[in-house]
């Protein structure tokens, strides 16, 4: 694309050699100096470990045409100067992808906990529903029945609005995304047009990057925020969890219409009862086209709200109650969201997700009110993250466990004994209720030898992860594989 033409748009304060700039073609938008190839355009992003700005020789060298930067630079090319990079970022991959994501039916999820399984809710109804859908969230990215590997849960423009650009000439109408906190502050969604903003909740996480809970909930907001003033043809929605703390914050974010949720009151869309039960959820709801009954082999009373913020979403899309229930129906559960490990052992092993204090609460209620012996539980805290999330944590884990083992979970650049010393070291053990053992694998293999029958094990923090991050290195840890290794050796003895 011409340069002239990349830019026609974009705000700048000052542009050095305009005469040069005039016959320029960019092959790429690049803002990573690793990634510059013959052609690229650079942009100098400052961000929380490096400036951009400082690898602008290494762009050039490696055929960086012009320099996008937010302060005056010295160099060869052209260099276009601009009031904020972050924000020239997005503009010009929306623009060089040829802004897609306004020709494609967008739904944004933010919130603490729920996005990942809401995803998975989302797709079947959507694929169930003839649309040809693509899912961005923390497990992968997936494009029609392709899965790709992704860095983050919600990641970069550049990746995002290229992949909204293959994502429609593959076909796809649809996209379903979960939009981080972090990814929200930083303005890895500017550009993007959401017809549909999806909110869970908000409890303690990424206190370690928010300041305070308002910063964490503020940035939560502007998903809502970005849905615009304009009460466009397109029918955008904001879809809210009334029963949350922060649904009214969320609510006097937006223009746009709400199809709020509930539990315990009015909503668009509420619950008349429910059960719970080891194999699943029967809900019976209502909505504005009318009552439904929904069953799910998802379990545990958080899944309803993932279940209700599912229904509005559809509901919000004209999608019909009969293939919204046949669709969830149908659903296998989520990849390390309550999953089984079963060997036809005589106890019960759970794998699951939660690593925040309310997470952890929720699927230990669940197991509460399903279990028939004793809980055992396994859980770490991840290292270079909030640190003041370690002890509610363990005493989540306390609260609704016979035996608590303690151990680690991805602990990055941290030492390991020291984070379980941040998860322990309030904690009385009188009745020796807990125990520490820092090496993940020996935690499991110790929790499936004293287990007895009927009990349930719970191997909580890192669900579908497939790899345990020491010291920026990634080695190769399945929760699944290592407890179904360790049941099968004990089934063998
Ligand atoms: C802390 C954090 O959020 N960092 C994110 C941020 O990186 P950054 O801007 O701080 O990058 P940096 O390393 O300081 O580099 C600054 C600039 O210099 C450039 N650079 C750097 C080195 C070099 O040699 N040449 C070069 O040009 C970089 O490309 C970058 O443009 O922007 C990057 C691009 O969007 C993200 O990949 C990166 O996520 C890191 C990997 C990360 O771990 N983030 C986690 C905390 C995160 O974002 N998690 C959320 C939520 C998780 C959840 O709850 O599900 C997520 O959305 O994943
Ligand atoms: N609606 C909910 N409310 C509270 N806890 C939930 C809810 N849904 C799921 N959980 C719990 O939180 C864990 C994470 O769920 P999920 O992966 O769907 O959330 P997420 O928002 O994608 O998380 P992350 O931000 O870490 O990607 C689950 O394993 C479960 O324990
Ligand atoms: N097992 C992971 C879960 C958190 C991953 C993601 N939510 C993030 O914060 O990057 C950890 O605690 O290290
Ligand atoms: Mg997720």
């Amino acid at each position: 694309m011409k340069l002239l033409d990349l830019i026609n748009n974009l705000q700048v304060i000052k542009l050095d050699n305009k005469d040069e700039l005039s016959n320029l073609e960019i092959t790429s938008i690049e803002m990573d100096s690793r990634q510059v190839s013959e052609g690229s355009l650079f942009v100098c992003k400052e961000g929380l470990t490096f400036d951009g700005h400082q690898f602008i020789d290494d762009a050039v060298e490696k055929g960086a045409k012009a320099i996008v930067a937010q302060r005056p630079v010295k160099t060869n090319v052209p260099v276009i100067l601009v009031p904020s990079t972050k924000q020239a970022l997005a503009q010009l991959a929306d623009t060089f992808y040829g802004q897609p994501s306004q020709q494609l039916s967008m739904i944004g999820i933010t919130g603490t906990n729920g996005k990942t399984t809401l995803t998975y809710l989302l797709d079947a109804i959507f694929s169930k529903a003839h649309h040809k859908t693509a899912v961005i969230g923390t497990i992968d990215m997936k494009i029609g029945e392709k899965r790709y590997p992704v860095q983050n849960t919600t990641p970069d423009p550049l990746f995002l609005h290229k992949h909204l650009r293959l994502m429609l000439d593959e076909g796809v109408d649809t996209v379903i995304m979960e939009v981080s906190s972090h990814a929200l502050k930083q303005g890895r969604v500017f550009g993007i047009d959401f017809d549909t903003a999806v909110y869970t909740n908000l409890s303690q996480d990424h206190l370690d990057y928010h300041p305070t809970m308002e910063d964490y909930a503020y940035a939560k907001s502007l998903l809502f925020a970005q849905l615009g003033n304009t009460y466009s043809k397109a029918k955008k929605a904001a879809i809210i969890n009334s029963d949350d703390r922060y649904a009214e914050l969320m609510m006097d974010a937006t223009a746009q219409p709400i199809v709020n949720y509930s539990l315990d009151g009015s909503a668009v869309i509420n619950v008349e009862d429910y059960n719970i039960s080891p194999s699943g959820l029967t809900i019976n709801l209502n909505t504005p086209d009318g009552p439904a009954n929904i069953t799910t082999k998802l379990t545990g009373k958080f899944n309803i709200y993932n279940i209700l913020a599912a229904v509005g979403t559809a509901y919000q899309h004209n999608i019909s109650l009969e293939v919204i229930s046949e669709a969830i129906k149908g659903m296998e559960g989520v990849p390390g969201r309550f999953e089984l490990v079963d060997s036809k052992q005589n106890f019960s092993v759970i794998v699951d997700y939660a690593h925040t204090p309310d997470s952890l609460e929720n699927v230990l209620q669940t197991i509460d009110d399903l279990k028939e012996h004793r809980v055992i539980t396994i859980i770490g805290c991840g290292g270079d993250r909030d640190r003041t999330k370690r002890p509610l944590m363990a005493d989540a884990a306390m609260k609704y466990s016979d035996h608590v083992i303690y151990t680690s979970d991805n602990p990055r650049s941290e030492d390991p004994s020291a984070i379980l010393a941040d998860m322990t070291r309030h904690l009385r053990d009188d009745d020796e209720v807990f125990t520490v053992i820092e090496n993940r694998r020996e935690a499991i293999e110790r929790a499936v030898q004293i287990a007895e029958k009927d009990d349930i094990i719970l191997i909580a923090g890192k669900g579908h992860e497939t790899y345990q991050e020491v010291n920026g290195e990634r080695h190769h840890f399945d929760d699944r594989e290592v407890a179904r290794e360790m049941v099968q050796l004990r089934m063998s003895l």
